[in-house]
């Protein structure tokens, strides 16, 4: 193992990387240009501001040539996907600029796994995905798992990884699986993320928003995908620990005020 390998295993390395890759976007506040589901509108375009990018969420096709090339980044996340969408997000996905995928509920449907190959060989920098999510794309028998959750996940992050490797090696893009632990890897090397609360599955598009952060960290370390999304997922896992100390969380019908 070289120096700088060796170096990359040391926490307070990837503190400072985390950190620095933060205050890159607070600096430059990149522009991001986000194709993504109705749900995860709101947070994604609010988790953004937050860190200091600038989000858009534009996704005419008509609008695809004069604005996705002036873009930083961009994400595309096919959460609510339709037919109508489809065109855009290949459009903006071939446009020449860092991209990052997420692929919501991968297995729903012929249509929407179909989708997700196709962008797949676009060449995503990043796919962000839960373990359910990668493993279909990993393996299409996934698919007709008979514990099918849609958008949520119905396996634990650990057992992805070797499928995420499998899927890194022979797409070309980092692969990210969130959970519990979220694991990154490029097919050779697998970074672990052990930040975050169980609490952030109980609100919906966390998933979504933390990929549109991955997209933010890419577009100011686009050379270094792998470093870039384990940062955001850090950043995104320790926000919602902060968010966790000040929150009751979600009101269950047990715990209501009579
Ligand atoms: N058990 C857990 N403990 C700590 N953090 C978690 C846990 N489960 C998920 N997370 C965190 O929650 C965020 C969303 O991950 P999750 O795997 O729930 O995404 P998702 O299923 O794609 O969500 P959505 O589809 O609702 O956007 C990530 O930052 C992840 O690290
Ligand atoms: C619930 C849901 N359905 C489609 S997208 C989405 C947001 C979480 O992925
Ligand atoms: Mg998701």
């Amino acid at each position: 193992m070289d120096d700088d390998a060796k170096e990359q295993r040391n926490p307070a390395w990837w503190g400072r990387r985390a950190w620095s890759l933060l205050s890159a976007v607070r600096a430059r506040a990149p522009l991001v240009q986000c194709i993504t589901n109705l749900v995860s509108m709101d947070i994604a375009a609010n988790t953004l501001l937050s860190a200091g990018a600038s989000p858009a969420m534009v996704h005419s096709l008509r609008e695809v040539p004069d604005f996705t090339p002036r873009c930083d980044a961009v994400y595309i996340n096919v959460g609510t996907l339709s037919e109508d969408w489809l065109p855009s997000m290949r459009a903006a996905a071939s446009a020449g600029r860092p991209w990052v995928l997420d692929p919501v509920a991968a297995a729903a449907s012929g249509f929407r796994m179909e989708a997700c190959l196709e962008l797949l060989a676009l060449r995503p920098a990043v796919v962000r995905g839960n373990a359910s999510e990668i493993l279909a794309l990993a393996d299409r028998s996934i698919a007709a798992s008979s514990n099918f959750k849609g958008a949520d996940s119905s396996h634990e992050s650990v057992n992805a990884i070797e499928a995420a490797k499998v899927l890194s090696l022979s797409s070309g893009a980092v692969i990210a699986v969130s959970g519990a632990v979220d694991f990154i890897t490029n097919g050779e090397q697998v970074v672990g993320v052990n930040n975050g609360v169980a609490m952030m599955q109980k609100i919906t598009a966390t998933g979504c928003a933390v990929t549109a952060l991955i997209a933010a960290f890419v577009a100011v370390e686009p050379s270094d995908a792998l470093v870039a999304a384990a940062c955001a997922l850090a950043i995104f896992g320790l926000a919602g620990e902060i968010g966790m100390e000040s929150s009751k969380g979600p009101c269950h019908s047990q715990d209501a005020p009579h």
